[in-house]
């Protein structure tokens, strides 16, 4: 599929600060497939559905209204859920706590990469998530899997935590990486994987720009990785 570029890999990789500065680049548009995930998760616990009911998760993700304003100038974008803006909400850690467990159900799965395909068509779009080169977009133009070793993903996102004002710890950020990456490693339904044809990208040590730069060539260049 011409004109989309699908972006996978674990958690506090870098997948959506490199998706959107690549949409602002390309003059894409930017489709952040975690954010459903967690617009179901936060659906599902303000309705007080048990994590563990699959039909009751399963019914409520085929009836979800998630919308997308785009950012516009210093406007960032906003998600919305039946209607309310959960943009922040969705960030807090008691969705993180909940997300793998919600995003493991096989209809939940189903419904959202229904309206991801939806969202899709048309091209000029940059996708993230876990599944995008696997099942989403499997005929993506390009594809890649950014990842970096735990320890810096987690101190990275616990950075980003505490910059908002949100109180944690080091090793509790850590711990929760790791298990959302083994739930989402090894669920049944689309796992997080490699697709084959994905160029690795292990932004260790790397920062934004770089890896902004090495992403950018590979496109450039129709798809040849001079840093290999
Ligand atoms: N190459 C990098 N070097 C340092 N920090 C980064 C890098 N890429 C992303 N970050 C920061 O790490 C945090 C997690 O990045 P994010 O893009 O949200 O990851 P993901 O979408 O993969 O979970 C953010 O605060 C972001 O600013
Ligand atoms: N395409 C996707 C995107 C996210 N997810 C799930 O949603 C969770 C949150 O995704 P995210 O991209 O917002 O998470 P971060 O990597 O930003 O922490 C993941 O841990 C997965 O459980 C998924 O299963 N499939």
């Amino acid at each position: 599929m011409n004109n989309v570029i699908a972006i996978d890999g674990p958690a506090g990789a870098g997948k959506s600060t490199l998706a959107r500065l690549l949409a602002r680049k390309l003059k894409y548009r930017y489709l952040d497939t975690g954010a459903m995930y967690r617009a179901v998760t936060w659906l599902a616990l303000r309705e007080n559905i048990d994590l563990d009911n699959i039909q009751g998760l399963t019914s409520l993700a085929n009836n979800i209204d998630i919308e997308f304003s785009p950012p516009s100038g210093d406007r960032k974008g906003r998600i919305y859920v039946n209607g309310n803006d959960v943009t922040e909400e969705i960030r807090t850690p008691l969705i993180n706590k909940n997300v793998s467990k919600v995003a493991r159900v096989k209809g939940v799965r189903d419904a959202m990469v229904r309206q991801q395909r939806k969202l899709a068509q048309g091209g000029h779009i940059i996708i993230d998530g876990r599944d995008i080169g696997t099942r989403v977009v499997p005929d993506a133009e390009f594809k890649f899997f950014i990842t970096a070793s735990l320890e810096e993903r987690a101190r990275r996102r616990y950075t980003e935590l505490k910059e908002k004002g949100t109180g944690v710890n080091f090793q509790e950020v850590k711990a929760e990486i790791a298990r959302r990456d083994k739930i989402d490693s090894e669920r049944e339904c689309s796992p997080l994987t490699k697709p084959e044809d994905a160029f690795l990208i292990d932004t260790t040590g790397m920062s934004i720009d770089e890896v902004l730069t090495r992403v950018i060539n590979i496109i450039r260049t129709g798809g040849q990785d001079l840093n290999e």
